[in-house]
């Protein structure tokens, strides 16, 4: 069973740290960039990518800083993402995020990591998040295509239209739920 908890981060006011601008870093940062455009990054690595720098350079929310890892930059940030290609600097990055009680990911190591980055469908104002819980990230991406494909992109005319309704709804906590129950039973009536 997959006992991870997902949430829904507001990564425009969080600061994250992602280091490594290799390929791992680049694609982490392309799925972070395609939710979330206005995500905060500093971005740390010896050397960046071409990918990377073209990537991070679309957007003034992802600074990059080109040195070598050190702890000071873990100061004032939320997240860390260590995608290097060199075993014992991940390592030290998570030990050093856990020392700060930082939550942290080790692209390369699932036992090192607090949260996985998952498959994200983002439909307007709906969005599905995927966990194989690390047992194949291309199961994951798989059903992400699937979904993008399959949902229908009037969810987001009818969630805008449900909140339209909700905001009409006059009475208490009760008769509400009521109502937004009442009217969207046809979601999931198979008949
Ligand atoms: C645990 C986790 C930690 C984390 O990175 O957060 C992790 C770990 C690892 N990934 C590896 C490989 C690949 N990862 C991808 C793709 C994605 N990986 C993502 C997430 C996660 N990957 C987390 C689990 C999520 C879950 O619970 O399901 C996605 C969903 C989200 C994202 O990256 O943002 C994104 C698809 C996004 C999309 O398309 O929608 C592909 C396929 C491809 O690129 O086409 C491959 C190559 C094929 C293969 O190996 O499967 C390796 C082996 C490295 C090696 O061999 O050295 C490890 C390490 C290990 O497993 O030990
Ligand atoms: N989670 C995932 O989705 C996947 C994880 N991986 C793993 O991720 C790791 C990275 O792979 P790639 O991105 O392909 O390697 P890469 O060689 O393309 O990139 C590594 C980057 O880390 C930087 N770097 C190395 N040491 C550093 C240090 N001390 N401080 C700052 N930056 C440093 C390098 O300059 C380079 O930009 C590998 O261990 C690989 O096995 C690989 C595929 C998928």
């Amino acid at each position: 069973m997959n006992q991870l908890y997902p949430i829904f981060l507001k990564v425009h006011q969080l600061n994250i740290l992602l280091v490594g601008g290799g390929n791992v870093g680049t694609e982490k940062l392309e799925f972070l960039l395609k939710s979330s455009p206005k995500a905060q990054v500093t971005a740390v690595s010896r050397e960046f990518s071409e990918s990377f720098i073209s990537l991070a350079s679309k957007t003034d929310t992802v600074t990059m800083i080109e040195d070598v890892y050190h702890e000071k930059y873990l100061g004032a940030k939320h997240l860390v993402i260590a995608a290097t290609d060199d075993k014992a600097v991940n390592k030290q990055i998570h030990d050093e995020a856990k020392d700060r009680y930082l939550l942290v990911n080790v692209a390369d190591t699932p036992t090192l990591c607090d949260f996985y980055l998952g498959g994200i469908v983002t439909k307007g104002n709906l969005k599905v998040a995927i966990s194989t819980n690390g047992k194949s990230p291309t199961a994951a991406k798989r059903l992400r295509q699937l979904l993008e494909e399959v949902l229908p992109e009037e969810l987001d005319e009818l969630l805008d239209n449900l909140n339209a309704y909700r905001d009409t709804l006059k009475g208490d906590f009760e008769y509400k739920v009521k109502a937004m129950n009442e009217i969207t039973k046809g979601l999931v009536n198979k008949d």
